[in-house]
This record gives C-alpha cells, structure tokens and sequence, in this order.
C-alpha cells in the first residue's frame, strides 16, 4: 500500500473472472494479500479451490461458465453473498481460439465474443446497481494489443477486444457519474496458459520480446501495479481509458 492509502484496498469487496490462471489468478492474489476480499469465478472449480486455499479467508470461490450468458444475473447475487456486494469487479477470463478467417466457425466466433466482450458488460450491468448506492465503484476490463493490432488468427480475438476497448469508454460514459470508474488493461505477450503457443514458438516469443521497449515479453507480475491503480483511490479522476501493459510493444 502506498503511504497515503492511494492504493488501498482494505475492506474493498472484488469480483474476479479468470481467477483459476494466468492474470486472473494473479489479480485475485494480490488485491486479497492487498487486504481485499475476493470471489474468484472462472470455469475449473479443482483450480479455484486451489487458489482459494493459498489466500484464505478473504477469498471465496465460484465456478461458472461465463460464456452462458442467462446465468450472469445469478452469478452477481451468488457473488455478493460471502462478503457483500463487489465494490471492485476485474473482468480477467478470456479466450483465443486462433482460427484463422478462412476457417473461423460459428461456434469459435459465438464463445469468443460471449465470454470476452459479451460477459463483462452483462456481468457489470447486474453489479452496477450495487456501487451506485455505494456512489463508488471499479470496473476493470481486459482489453489487448490486438484491440488495436492485427495478428494471424486473431480475428474473433481481435474483434472481442477492440469491442471491449470502445465498450470501456462507453462503460464509463454511462457509470462515472455515480462515482464508478472504468477503465482497462492492456497486457502485451504476458506468459499464461493462453500465451502457452506463442511462447512454445521460441522465434516467435525472441520476436515479440525485440519488438517491445524494454527488450523481454511479458510475466504476470508486471500487471500488479496497473491493476492496483485501477482498483483503487488513485484513479479517481481516470475513466474510459486502455492503459498498454505490453513493455513498450505498441510505442514502438
Ligand atoms: N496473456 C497475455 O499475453 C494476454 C495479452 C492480452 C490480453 N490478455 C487477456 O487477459 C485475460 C487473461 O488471460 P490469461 O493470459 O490470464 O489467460 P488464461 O488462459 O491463463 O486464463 C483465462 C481464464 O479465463 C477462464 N475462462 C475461460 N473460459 C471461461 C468461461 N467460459 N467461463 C469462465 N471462465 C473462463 C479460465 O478458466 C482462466 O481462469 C484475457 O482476457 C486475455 O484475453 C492476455
Ligand atoms: O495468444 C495469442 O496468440 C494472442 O496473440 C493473444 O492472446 C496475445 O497474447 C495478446 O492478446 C496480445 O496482447
């Protein structure tokens, strides 16, 4: 925590998808040892529970299929019930299915916009109420590079995240005025689960790595510190936009 609370989190109640890996999993760990309390949702309830046993008490667990779209509205009222309703919602899971445009199927399109552009805005539609009562809110949504870049087999990808680029500004054109903020992150080539076939290509991942400022793709790690901005005090006056986490890839 910073000095002067900018960064606290006590007592904040988050809500995180994708808690089961990768940058989820990371977020849901650093705002619970943040002080936090977090409900973790994600699809693989083994891995959640897992998670949840490495945080404690300030975490509660949910597995749920958020590419179902009619289930969200129950997923909001099961996530207020350990802890209350979230203050802080952190839209972390996500999917890329690769196809390339030749070959993209109706299904591969369907799942990759319901669950990442599609379930955020649904899932914060229903928490939404809860933090204008409150007048205080954190919406955090997980854009990418390929918001604004093209990359080979990335066109459903790329279509759900630059959706959820534009939707984060108009999230936080309709929502900022009741004191909540919304706002994303952008990661780079960040070594996850979902990263695994770029980085199992080593010229690919040597190619990525040269193509960023700092000279390295990216670790989970190297998200806490935007997230926390976003999460907290700090960015109380910053809404509606994508901040790039992706060591300089886009500056160059
Ligand atoms: N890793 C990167 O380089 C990178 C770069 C840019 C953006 N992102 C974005 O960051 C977010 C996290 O990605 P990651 O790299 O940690 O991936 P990951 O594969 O490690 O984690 C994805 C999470 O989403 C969950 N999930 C998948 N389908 C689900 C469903 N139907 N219902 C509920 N949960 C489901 C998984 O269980 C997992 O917890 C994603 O939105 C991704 O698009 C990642
Ligand atoms: O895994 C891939 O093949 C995709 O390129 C993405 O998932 C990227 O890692 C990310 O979106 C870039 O920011």
């Amino acid at each position: 925590m910073a000095e002067n609370g900018l960064l606290d989190v006590t007592g904040r109640v988050a809500l995180v998808t994708g808690a089961s890996s990768g940058l989820g999993r990371r977020a849901a760990s650093v705002l619970a040892a943040s002080g936090a309390r977090v409900v973790g949702v994600a699809r693989r309830a083994e891995a959640l529970v897992e998670w949840q046993a490495e945080v404690g008490d300030n975490g509660a667990v949910i597995a749920h299929d958020l590419a179902d779209r009619d289930g969200l509205a129950d997923l909001a009222r099961a996530a207020a019930l350990p802890f209350g309703a979230p203050d802080i919602v952190v839209h972390a899971a996500g999917i890329n299915t690769r196809q390339a445009a030749d070959d993209v199927t109706p299904e591969g399109w369907d799942v990759t916009l319901s669950l990442n552009l599609s379930a955020p805005f649904f899932l914060s539609q229903h928490l939404v109420p809860a933090m204008k009562e409150k007048g205080w809110g954190r919406i955090v949504n997980f854009a990418s590079l390929q918001s604004f870049r093209a990359f080979p087999g990335g066109i459903a990808y790329g279509a759900s995240k630059g959706g959820v680029a534009q939707m984060t500004r108009a999230m936080a054109e309709a929502w900022s005025r009741d004191g909540i903020v919304v706002n994303a992150l952008a990661p780079g080539f960040i070594r996850t689960e979902l990263t695994a076939a770029v980085f199992d290509d080593p010229g690919r991942a040597a190619r990525n790595a040269a193509q960023t400022c700092i000279g390295r793709n990216g670790e989970v790690d190297d998200l806490d510190g935007p997230l926390m901005f976003f999460c907290s005090e700090a960015s109380k006056y910053v809404t509606g936009q994508i901040m790039m986490v992706d060591g300089g890839f886009t500056a160059k």
